[in-house]
């Protein structure tokens, strides 16, 4: 499954290539004005950081939400307190694109993650374009040499990269990468099993001075508490904000942890 995203996504960013050559992608990524510092947004504090997510649908639950205004969306988020919003921009399982990218960009001062299978530089290069201050590299899908040349590129474009990781040996590779924003995601992407203890698991593991982010698997506050008590200086949530009712309610009782 994790292979199949992987390729879908690039191929729609290919797709995109046929409108616009990287050269002309590769300029506007760089005519763009300073991204926001991300790792200041999300560094360690007293409560619990979110990152909040446009989330339509998803491969593991199907459709979500009918987000119209994924803008209006992120505004609330900011409101209430988020510290980062991230956008899913994979279209085909996710329901995303980089217009909801650039149309939250618009929206918030805070930093924007673009959330999608990243495997290539054009769609780094995309993700800066529209306004991305953050990516996500997934280690799962990315073998060593293109993990080191995407984050190399994610940072030279002043964009922060937040590594995703599954298990010991794949933090181990963030570690060395030398990344300072390090995710552990509950979710096996290939099976999309939840594991809400491995973060838990896996926290001692994270080089001292990173950020250490818990990813998926958010239900309600007692899933906070645990990644909180567990070590987790930021949680990751998207279900539980789209379809839980109020995402500014939600958010509140998170962000009191
Ligand atoms: O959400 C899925 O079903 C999924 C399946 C396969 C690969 C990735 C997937 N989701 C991306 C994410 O990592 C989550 O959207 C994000 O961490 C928020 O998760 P949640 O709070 O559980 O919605």
């Amino acid at each position: 499954m994790l292979a199949e995203l992987t390729a879908n996504s690039v191929a729609d960013s290919l797709a995109r290539r046929e409108l616009k050559p990287l050269e002309a992608v590769e300029a506007e990524a760089l005519a763009r004005p300073s991204a926001l510092d991300a790792l200041e947004a999300l560094a360690p504090a007293k409560h619990v950081k979110v990152i909040a997510e446009i989330k339509r649908s998803s491969p593991s639950r199907g459709p979500l939400a009918d987000i119209a205004d994924p803008a209006a969306l992120a505004r609330r988020y900011e409101l209430g307190g988020a510290s980062a919003v991230s956008v899913l921009t994979e279209g085909r399982r996710f329901g995303g694109s980089l217009e909801d990218l650039a149309a939250v960009r618009q929206a918030v001062s805070i930093p924007v993650l673009r959330k999608d299978f990243i495997a290539t530089p054009y769609q780094v290069f995309e993700a800066r374009a529209a306004g991305a201050d953050l990516v996500l590299l997934i280690v799962a899908a990315l073998d060593e040499p293109t993990l080191a040349e995407l984050f190399g590129l994610v940072g030279e474009l002043g964009m922060t990269a937040l590594i995703e990781t599954h298990s010991a040996e794949e933090l181990d590779r963030a570690a060395a990468l030398g990344a300072r924003l390090i995710g552990v995601n509950a979710r096996n992407l290939s099976t999309f099993e939840l594991d809400r203890e491995l973060f838990g698991s896996l926290a001692d593991r994270f080089p001292a001075g990173t950020v250490r982010v818990a990813e998926s698997a958010v239900t309600g506050v007692a899933d906070v508490e645990r990644y909180r008590a567990a070590g987790a200086d930021v949680v990751l949530v998207g279900e539980a904000l789209v379809t839980g009712g109020d995402p500014i309610a939600n958010l509140s009782s998170f962000l009191a942890v």
